[in-house]
């Protein structure tokens, strides 16, 4: 029996404008996503009959029972693969094994780098010969931003974040990604956004995190990063401003909350800090786990 390993991206958001609500129940954005060495990977192998299975592992112990992610037909790279089959008229089943890095619920985007994960893979197995882009239109329904997980590296997102088109940016940049014990549900944060910000602006990137990511000027880019649902994910989970502080004490560049949270990330001026931000923000209120990783990393990809 044949399968393909797929490795899919974490994302945060160096910047997240976010503009009115529109007419669908999602918001216009403005968003640059940076895709990080953190991933999930997802094995893809063919069944005789038609069903599709999923088997989930995650890799860090301490972080397993408070991991909450479905075993059914709701499991996003589920619906990614039922998507796909669908769209090519095929029905023939697949095995999905998730092996799960990326913290659930936590604004990183795991379930779609999964779906994208698994786009990738059944792509190959069932011998499709889709491209990237056919791959990102049928994820984008899925997730807004699976076409970002396609993708990779540094992009930018407009619409309701799926439409990417690439950033140039040069080097590569240490983060810690302060991990919490209890996710946040992105429709939430958006509600909460809403009842905070009622009447938000069009929505911008400031030509400022662009010049940083041109000139790999790390320190420029801490100055301006910048997330427009940090507010409603702070009214919703008050403690994080607490992780913030002590991130930025410890020696931190810039800490922002990581798409609608409530990971905290951290931008480090030189990886020698690692260890000392480490070991302070292990004892940051909530905090589940501290890794550290860097970014820009490739999009999802086959890698065995
Ligand atoms: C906030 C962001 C920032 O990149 O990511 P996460 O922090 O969740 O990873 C995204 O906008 C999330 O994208 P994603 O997690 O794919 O969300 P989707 O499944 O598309 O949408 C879930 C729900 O979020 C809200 N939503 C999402 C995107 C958007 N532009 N406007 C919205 O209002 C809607 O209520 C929608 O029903
Ligand atoms: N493969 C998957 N991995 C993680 N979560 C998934 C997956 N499939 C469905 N979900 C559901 O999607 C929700 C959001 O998960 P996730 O994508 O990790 O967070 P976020 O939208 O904050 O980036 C989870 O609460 C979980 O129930």
């Amino acid at each position: 029996m044949t399968s393909t390993t797929v490795r899919a991206p974490a994302k945060i958001n160096l910047g997240l404008s976010v503009g009115p609500l529109r007419d669908d129940g999602f918001h216009e954005l403005a968003t640059v996503y940076m895709a990080l060495d953190l991933h999930d990977t997802v094995r893809v192998s063919l069944r005789d009959d038609d069903r599709i299975t999923v088997a989930v592992h995650v890799d860090a112990d301490d972080r397993e029972e408070s991991v909450d992610v479905p075993l059914d037909a709701d499991n996003l790279a589920v619906r990614a693969v039922e998507r796909l089959r669908t769209a090519a008229g095929v029905s023939t089943g697949v095995d999905l094994v998730i092996r799960k890095v990326i913290p659930v619920a936590g604004g990183m985007a795991g379930g779609s780098a999964d779906a994208a994960a698994a786009l990738v893979g059944a792509n190959a197995e069932l011998g499709l010969g889709w491209s990237r882009e056919e791959l990102a239109e049928i994820g984008a329904d899925l997730g807004s931003d699976v076409p970002f997980l396609l993708h990779g590296g540094v992009g930018i997102g407009t619409g309701r974040g799926e439409q990417i088109s690439p950033v140039l940016s040069r080097g590569r940049y240490g983060f810690l990604v302060v991990v919490a014990r209890e996710g946040l549900s992105t429709p939430q944060v958006y509600a909460e956004f809403d009842r905070l910000e009622p009447d938000p602006q069009s929505p911008r990137i400031a030509p400022e995190l662009m010049a940083a990511l041109r000139g790999h000027d790390a320190e420029r880019l801490g100055e301006h990063l910048s997330n427009d649902l940090e507010v409603a994910a702070l009214s919703l989970r008050p403690e994080l401003d607490r992780v913030l502080q002590i991130g930025v004490d410890a020696g931190a560049l810039a800490g922002i909350v990581s798409g609608s949270g409530p990971t905290c990330v951290f931008l480090l001026e030189d990886d020698a800090d690692a260890q000392v931000l480490t070991t302070e923000l292990w004892s940051a209120p909530g905090c589940a786990d501290v890794i550290h990783t860097h970014g820009p990393a490739p999009g999802a990809r086959i890698i065995a």
